[in-house]
């Protein structure tokens, strides 16, 4: 029998609760993340009016014609932001590319902030205004969430409790909208392809906006697949490799995979939107030492997390 613990928790609890609560709060993230590496969260500052329109505009994006959308596909931006069209991304360690094409929004800093030179702007979709103020406020409610996940995980791992604040303050993180695009004749697609392979997450932590359709799944530490259910308008909320890396593996960097529908429904469209959260790129991602000891000894060479995420675009072959 797998052992899978997603629990459901209400970020509001942690943010206005009392003591006790944002205590057991803590508790419960901590222990997900280190058995299982992935929550479900509610009451995170998206209303169901934002999320229904982010899903009109991204689907709006994506129903553009190709030739309007390779407009926005820049080679130098090696994916970071704009467009990507389809069998760009291949998941590490496989040869055939995911069956998707996604868009990617980063970071939008005042212009005296010393980060400024640091991000590329975003591209603006001209074709829909819309598109690019909704997915700006999504970002930044998402960026506002993680903030407030992060001081609950600080606190479970004995940190002060602001201690990734100035890290992810004006950090790199992206916001990626994902569009799982028809197939109309299965046959002709190669017979691995699969819309995301297994892979883990770079950043700290993943906030996923529930997706149109089933699909997600992760891999339990018996090697047995498990689908991963949002009810509503929660979000899915994983630990990524950055994260892992500084724990020195006390938090789990789950595999996760998004496998294809049965064979009559590859033709309809999956939408998803996770938000990749990451720290500026001179973060420090050492393990902790508390992390370290004779039982769990160091794992990690020590990287920053600008040098850590050029190695890891690499492999999946968004930079050259
Ligand atoms: O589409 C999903 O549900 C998950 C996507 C994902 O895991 C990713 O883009 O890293
Ligand atoms: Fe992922």
């Amino acid at each position: 029998m797998n052992t899978v613990n997603i629990p459901r928790l209400d970020l509001n609890t942690y943010i206005n609760g009392s003591e006790e609560q944002r205590k057991e709060f803590s508790d419960n993230i901590g222990k997900a993340f280190n058995e299982t590496g992935f929550v479900t969260i509610t009451n995170h500052g998206l209303s169901k009016q934002l999320i229904d329109k982010l899903y009109e505009q991204v689907k709006a994006l994506f129903a553009l014609p190709e030739d309007v959308k390779l407009k926005y596909e820049k080679a130098e931006l090696a994916g970071q932001r704009g467009y990507t069209s389809k069998n760009k991304e291949t998941a590490k360690g496989f040869k055939t590319p995911d069956l998707k094409e996604f868009w990617q929004i980063g970071q939008t800093v005042s212009d005296d902030a010393p980060e400024k030179d640091d991000y590329p702007d975003n591209l603006i979709v001209d074709e829909l205004p819309e598109f690019n103020t909704t997915t700006l406020e999504v970002y930044k409610k998402l960026e506002a969430a993680g903030k407030y996940l992060l001081r609950a995980i600080a606190v479970y791992l004995n940190l002060p409790e602001n201690y990734f604040d100035d890290k992810v303050e004006n950090g790199n993180s992206i916001l990626r909208t994902l569009h799982y695009f028809p197939i109309e004749n299965p046959d002709a697609v190669p017979a691995d392809a699969v819309r995301a392979g297994a892979h883990e997450d770079i950043n700290l932590i993943t906030l996923l906006i529930g997706a149109s359709a089933d699909g997600l799944e992760l891999l339990t530490r018996e090697g047995n697949w498990f689908p991963v259910k949002a009810h509503g308008e929660d979000l899915v909320v994983n630990v990524g490799d950055m994260l892992q890396r500084l724990t020195n593996n006390k938090l789990k960097s789950t595999t996760h995979r998004v496998v294809n529908p049965p064979r009559e429904e590859m033709k309809n469209s999956r939408f998803s939107v996770p938000f990749f959260l990451h720290p500026k790129s001179g973060m420090d991602l050492s393990s902790l030492p508390s992390t370290i000891d004779a039982d769990h000894p160091k794992l990690y060479a020590d990287i920053t997390a600008g040098e850590y995420l050029d190695e890891r675009l690499r492999e999946i072959g968004l930079k050259k």
